[in-house]
């Protein structure tokens, strides 16, 4: 806990008396506002001093309901995983935003890769990737095993501790997989979180719970007495009911007009492209005339393009938790790189990225991916020599790329667990992950736009989906089902 004051140049206030928060008594009887530190699709988050013991928090006020509500129940249920932002209280009432008070994190992944780009020698050490690694793993690890997708994982949304410590955060597009008959009470998820399985040497499925949150992975405690084995494909299977489940809560949504932030790449438009979007049929929620959007879907998803997974890009309504698992994949490419792996600048931008380092997706690569809802609309040529993923990490070893490769696996079943990952050989053999005391930690949050220029175009870029301008060396023309796509 944080008591003494902070130097006096990280509480100059970038104060406007205007912000919302202030009319808000509840608040600012119980917290000191101090600045505000990040403004997001949906949210302001303030840095606030807690007055009754002077510890730090971030006051994180969410003018969206979908987003408050899938955050706080998100973080309520994985309230006990040390790799996931914490949720002191909230603060709700009817026809107000949300406020939600976390534990107040200086720093994130994204600066951590900036600085190291900027200013280490070497990068950050293969030790240190491997410790990131692991806290990242520990967190949607904890995600997947309480049926939580978080569906916006990128290094800006994990969080990091002035000691290390990383944590998941941001989980306004989170969503909760519930199993039939699973009601998510705090005893219930204490009971499956101290549960739930971990992998075993074997490659089985183990309870209860023996993965460790020490430094040393090899450390883990050998001394579980009960022996339950759950294989890969239950777990699966599992989770596939969930995803069942989850879809039929989709349409309850629909039904009673409270919109899922749609993840797929039509979502990601302004409401003025999508006339002219090439994919316009397939947006999954028009909205009628006169009905309210703002829990529409053509502004959510803004920002998350790059680490997007093949199937929401071609408007998968059908997916699990393996859509986080190749935004882990591209995370950890540009850990290892310091360069985002994808970096597209539009939707078939992105898809074109990808095919050309991965190749094409096709029925060969991931049977069944025909019927993806927007497959048929639009048609990549034949890459003939896709560039793999050595390319785009020339500097790495067979075994870092063989992690990355687990994961960017077209085909969503064939994609590595977290917890798979976590007893990989790769984090267990030499040079071994680095303490998280010794990790090197920015002082300072980087601010994209201002230490990145070109990269930050390439962030607003994101929020575009239909502009050909922005194709470089990606031929499109119009077919008579759709688009046709060709690398130049
Ligand atoms: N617990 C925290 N401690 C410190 N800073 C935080 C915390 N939570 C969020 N922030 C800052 O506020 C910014 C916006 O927060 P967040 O990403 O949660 O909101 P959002 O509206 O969902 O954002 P996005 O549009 O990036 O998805 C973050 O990028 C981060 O800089």
């Amino acid at each position: 806990m944080e008591s003494s004051p902070p130097p006096a140049e990280a509480v100059v206030p970038l104060k406007s008396s205007s912000w919302s928060i202030y009319g808000r008594q509840e608040i600012t009887q119980k917290y000191e506002i101090q600045e505000r530190v990040g403004s997001g699709a949906y949210a302001d988050v303030y840095k606030a001093r807690r007055l009754s013991d002077g510890l730090f928090v971030a006051l994180k006020e969410i003018h969206d309901y979908q987003s408050s509500f899938r955050e706080i129940d998100a973080l309520q249920i994985l309230q006990n995983c040390p790799n996931v932002v914490v949720l002191h209280e909230y603060f709700w009432r009817e026809g107000e935003d949300a406020i939600l008070v976390l534990e107040y994190l200086p720093t994130d992944l994204a600066s951590v890769i900036g600085e190291a780009k900027k200013n280490w020698e070497g990068g950050i050490t293969v030790g240190e990737i491997k410790r990131w690694m692991i806290q990242i793993l520990q967190g949607v690890d904890a995600c997947h095993r309480n049926s939580i997708v978080h569906r916006d994982l990128k290094p800006s949304n994990l969080l990091i501790s002035d000691e290390g410590v990383l944590k998941l955060a941001d989980f306004g597009q989170a969503r909760i997989l519930l199993a039939p008959g699973f009601t998510a009470s705090a005893d219930d998820l204490q009971h499956h979180e101290k549960n739930a399985p971990t992998l075993n040497q074997e490659g089985t499925f183990q309870k209860p719970e023996v993965i460790s949150t020490n430094d040393n992975l090899s450390q883990q405690d050998p001394g579980n007495q009960e022996q339950q084995f759950m294989t890969k494909e239950e777990i699966f299977r599992e989770l596939v009911e969930h995803k069942a489940e989850s879809f039929a809560i989709d349409e309850i949504d629909k039904e009673s007009n409270v919109y899922d932030g749609d993840t797929s790449c039509l979502a990601t438009c302004t409401t003025g492209e999508v006339e002219d979007d090439p994919l316009k049929g397939s947006y999954l929620y028009e909205l009628e005339e006169g009905e309210d959007d703002r829990y529409g879907p053509l502004t959510s998803c803004v920002g998350t393009r790059w680490y997007r997974a093949p199937e929401l890009l071609y408007g998968s309504i059908d997916y699990g938790i393996e859509i986080d698992l190749w935004s882990l994949g591209c995370i950890f490419a540009e850990l290892l790189s310091l360069d985002p792996l994808f970096p597209g600048t539009s939707d078939i931008d992105q898809l074109s990225r990808i095919f050309t380092i991965l190749g094409n997706l096709s029925e060969e690569t991931w049977p069944g991916c025909s019927n993806l809802p927007d497959y048929k609309s639009i048609s990549f040529c034949k890459v003939i020599n896709p560039a793999g993923l050595e390319a785009k990490l020339p500097h790495c070893s067979p075994e870092e790329i063989g992690v990355v490769r687990k994961l960017l696996c077209f085909n969503p079943a064939g994609r590595a667990t977290a917890m798979e990952l976590l007893g990989d050989q790769y984090l267990n053999d030499e040079p071994l992950p680095v303490a998280t005391s010794d990790l090197r930690v920015p002082s300072t949050r980087c601010r994209l736009d201002e230490d990145f220029p070109d990269e930050w175009n390439g962030y607003r870029a994101m929020g575009s989906d239909s502009d050909f301008e922005d194709f470089g060396g990606v031929n499109v023309t119009k077919t008579g089902t759709g688009f046709s796509v060709r690398f130049d």
